[in-house]
């Protein structure tokens, strides 16, 4: 199986003056706690990372250090979210039929998560992890008026990692460019061109690391899994 890991992002809402992926957590980058989780993952044998070309030597290191027995590709990230899975996508080998995109943001995101997914896109085309919403949601208009209290039965919150047939999310990509869709996760893309996506179970600590308060929460997540193990 084939992972994409976009790594492109500024981390505008981390309010860092670096790549977030960089930023250290614990004793290690963020991204290096995603790569090993990669690496222990079996059923990956190929590792894509989209990243800006001004922290590749930093990726470099980071790869340096953990010495990983996959191979491993830097691919130049986009603009967006989209366009470096885009460009994730133009970089997989010829013979790549499935992959699985993982958010290096997520970085603690466990193995087993990794081959739930992996198995799981064996048997379907699309398939995203996710988890329950525990809170209450409204819809709210721009008057900050609430319209609407959906169903709470019904809602999930998105996570990565996510995993298509390569072709039909070539073709997602494809025509969301054609038609200026601007999505924030993959699976939207396959929902608007009306192809099936599945869910499969996600975690409650595979948070994303967007704001400083995630990286307090994360790094607390870390030390209790740790002390666990111990
Ligand atoms: N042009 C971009 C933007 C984001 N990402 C990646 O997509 C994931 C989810 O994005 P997000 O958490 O929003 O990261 P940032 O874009 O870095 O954060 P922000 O939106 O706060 O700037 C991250 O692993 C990020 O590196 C990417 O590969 N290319
Ligand atoms: C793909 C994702 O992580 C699912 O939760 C999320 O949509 C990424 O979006 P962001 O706007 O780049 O944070």
């Amino acid at each position: 199986m084939h992972l994409l890991i976009p790594a492109a992002g500024m981390g505008r809402r981390m309010g860092s003056d670096r790549n977030k992926l960089l930023l250290t957590l614990l004793d290690k980058p963020l991204l290096a706690w995603t790569l090993e989780a990669a690496e222990a993952a079996t059923g990956i044998d190929w590792i894509g990372i989209m990243g800006q070309p001004v922290d590749f030597p930093d990726f470099q290191e980071i790869l340096a250090q953990l010495n990983l027995t996959k191979p491993v590709e830097l691919i130049q990230g986009g603009e967006t979210r989209q366009q470096s899975v885009y460009n994730g996508l133009q970089a997989l080998p010829t013979d790549a039929e499935r992959v699985l995109i993982h958010d290096g943001a997520r970085c603690l995101a466990t193995p087993e998560l990794f081959e739930r997914c992996g198995m799981a896109l064996q048997t379907c085309s699309g398939l995203i992890a996710a988890v329950p919403v525990k809170d209450t949601i409204k819809v709210v208009d721009q008057n900050g008026l609430i319209l609407e209290t959906p169903d709470r039965q019904q809602l999930w919150a998105a996570q990565t990692p996510q995993g298509f047939e390569v072709k039909l999310l070539e073709e997602c990509h494809d025509q969301g460019r054609q038609q200026g869709w601007e999505v924030t996760d993959d699976a939207a893309l396959f929902e608007k061109c009306g192809l099936s996506v599945h869910i499969v179970m996600g975690e409650e600590t595979n948070l994303k690391v967007t704001t400083p308060v995630d990286l307090s929460v994360a790094e607390f997540i870390l030390r209790s899994k740790i002390k666990n193990q111990e």
